[in-house]
């Protein structure tokens, strides 16, 4: 959620961790992120959602100093990425997890990124145990499996024990079970207080991990809020051989309630989360319930709806994109040594 303007701030809202402002990018004429403004918080994990080639993956690299904004800024605890002092120990990235030196192992590939920061190699081992892959560790990173390599990017990520994460696709190539595993260990960093940014491109793939969500499509946001925002108001499914008793029945006893005929027959919609009050209703009125559940907003298709309307049908698909290959940054362009041996773009 965007934290209200100071004067109405509550007392215990943190200052954000990452602030992006206006920010803009365009290769050529090509308006790959467009006016950006969203904040994420501290000891929260934050969606960075939209379509393939709604502008993520570019929003990341000019926060994380990659690539030049064409305006606006992109800020992390109030500093852009290059005027950090101690960039490995404020902001940990992992962009891509395809980069690595084939022929290292994935410890000689943090020792070296360690060495260079005066990280000590126990840091190395310790975090290799602590994304689940000692038993890789000396393997070469050539032969690992994509879900090893997320793994392997993400210790990179972590050497420096940053206050600040940024994760491109952290679950691509995970299976069932290191999905979860990355849901637990992002919620224990966040639970410390870290400010943790992953994106995706599919909400399902996130919306048991996240708190927030900032939305984009075209390189405009489409929605910033919290994931309770985004569920709605709670609401309850009933289903009842006589709807018509029970909708007054409800409202009888002050909950508001419909008939939801895109529920099938006989479906009331109530407005409230707590079961057992309509299910008490229902009984004092001797009105037969044969279904009672919560009734949840479809996520699925209101991120649809919300990044694929007409309006919003995809700029970036097709031509544009055909003819303008990705570029590689510029080499004066400063970056994180996290992103840049852990695979940038
Ligand atoms: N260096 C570049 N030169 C030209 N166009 C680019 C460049 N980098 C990205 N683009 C274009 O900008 C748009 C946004 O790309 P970006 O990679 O940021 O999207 P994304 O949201 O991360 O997508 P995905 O989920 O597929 O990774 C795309 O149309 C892409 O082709």
């Amino acid at each position: 959620m965007t934290v209200p303007a100071t004067a109405e701030r509550p007392p215990q809202a943190r200052e954000a961790a990452i602030v992006v402002r206006d920010l803009s990018k365009k290769f050529g004429d090509f308006v790959a992120v467009d006016h950006l403004t969203f904040e994420v918080q501290p000891g929260r994990i934050t969606g960075f959602l939209g379509p393939n080639g709604a502008g993520k993956t570019t929003t990341l690299r000019m926060l994380l100093g990659l690539i030049r904004p064409s305006s606006g800024t992109g800020l992390i605890n109030g500093v852009t990425y290059a005027a950090l002092p101690r960039p490995l120990e404020t902001v940990g990235a992992a962009l891509e997890a395809t980069n690595f030196h084939p022929g290292r192992t994935g410890r000689d590939h943090l020792r070296v990124l360690a060495a260079t920061h005066g990280i000590p190699d126990s840091r190395v081992d310790e975090l290799l145990t602590l994304v689940g892959i000692p038993a890789a560790a000396n393997k070469r990173a050539g032969g690992y499996s994509m879900g090893m390599r997320q793994r392997l990017g993400l210790a990179a990520a972590l050497l420096g024990d940053p206050e600040v994460l940024v994760l491109d696709e952290p679950s691509n190539g995970l299976d069932p079970e290191g999905i979860r595993w990355l849901r637990g260990f992002l919620r224990h960093l966040a639970s410390e207080g870290k400010t943790i940014l992953i994106s995706s491109h599919q909400l399902s793939e996130v919306e048991q991990t996240v708190d927030d969500v900032v939305i984009i499509a075209n390189g405009q946001l489409v929605r910033q809020g919290t994931m309770d925002e985004l569920h709605g108001e709670p609401a309850a499914l009933v289903r009842t051989s006589d709807s018509r008793g029970l909708i007054t029945a409800l409202r009888a006893g002050g909950l508001p309630a419909l008939d939801e005929p895109a529920q099938g027959p006989g479906a009331v919609r109530v407005g409230t989360g707590n079961l057992a009050q309509v299910g008490d209703l229902a009984l004092a009125a001797g009105i037969p319930v044969h279904e009672l559940r919560v009734l949840r907003t479809d996520l699925e298709r209101l991120y649809f709806q919300l990044t694929e309307a007409p309006e919003r049908q995809n700029r970036n698909r097709g031509e544009v994109a055909a003819t303008a290959p990705p570029t590689a940054a510029p080499p004066s362009t400063p970056g994180p040594a996290a992103a840049t041996e852990g695979g940038q773009r």
